[in-house]
């Protein structure tokens, strides 16, 4: 189903200035992506601006990570299904406690809660980084754990690199949701990305979700690369 196919790309709405990312979204249509509101615009404009795009017909993820007690989390991804958002997210490394209160915190919602995905490693993480960290196994090892771990707490999917899709899939079977950023079409910068795939191997993979951003957002043409993306997942 195409329509379905063009919605796998979330773009991350990485700006400072609120007017330069409507201008932006203004050119898009909901048909052909969702959109990812993070730390950096939601602290400076919250959400009034989050609102403002589910308004213009727009699924909106809601891209806090939250890590914190369970009472907490729980209470700020009940903020977050007040706002109508379509998917929220919480670090896994909160622990199992933290992420099921949180899954139950959002069940009075019904068909109208917004999916509940863990981050498992961030996809700017090797295995140097997690070495540094305390972290004796690799990426990939690391990731199926927590993976497994958001699963038995009932979340919905995780956050992970595309690289760790495939096994992720064979494991924990296609229902669960895998959401992956570090996504670079052929010529684009990594940028701080180390964990990355293209669009067509990132679907190949198994990827349910695209999350791209700069390579979009700072193109000279984004509508053209957000459309040439879709076409090389068709
Ligand atoms: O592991 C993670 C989790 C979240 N992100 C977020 O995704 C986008 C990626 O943006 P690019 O410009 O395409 O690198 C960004 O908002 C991150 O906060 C991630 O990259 N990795």
């Amino acid at each position: 189903m195409p329509f379905e196919k063009s919605k796998k790309i979330l773009i991350a709405l990485d700006y400072d200035d609120q007017q330069a990312a409507l201008d932006f979204v203004k050119q898009l249509s909901p048909d052909s992506c969702r959109l990812k509101v993070g730390k950096e615009m939601f602290t400076y404009f919250g959400p009034a601006f989050v609102k403002e795009l589910i308004d213009l017909g727009f699924d909106v993820f809601l891209d806090l990570k939250f890590h914190d007690i369970p009472n907490t989390v729980a209470k700020a991804v009940t903020a977050a299904a007040k706002m109508g958002v379509w998917m929220v997210n919480v670090h896994a490394s909160g622990g199992f406690e933290m992420m099921s209160k949180a899954k139950q915190a959002l069940a009075p919602f019904g068909d109208k809660a917004p999916l509940l995905i863990a981050v498992t490693v961030l996809t700017s993480m090797d295995e140097t980084e997690l070495k540094r960290l305390g972290v004796e196994k690799t990426p990939q090892e690391q990731v199926i754990y927590l993976a497994k771990l958001a699963k038995e707490a009932g979340l919905d999917g995780v956050v992970c690199s595309a690289q760790e899709a495939q096994q992720l899939k064979a494991e924990l079977g296609a229902g669960f949701k895998l959401v992956t950023p570090g996504i670079r079409p052929v010529g684009s910068d990594a940028g701080d990305q180390k964990r990355i795939m293209t669009p067509k191997q990132a679907i190949d993979a198994g990827s349910d979700y695209l999350v791209i951003g700069r390579p979009i957002t700072q193109a000279d043409n984004p509508v053209a690369v957000l459309a040439d993306v879709n076409k090389s997942i068709e």
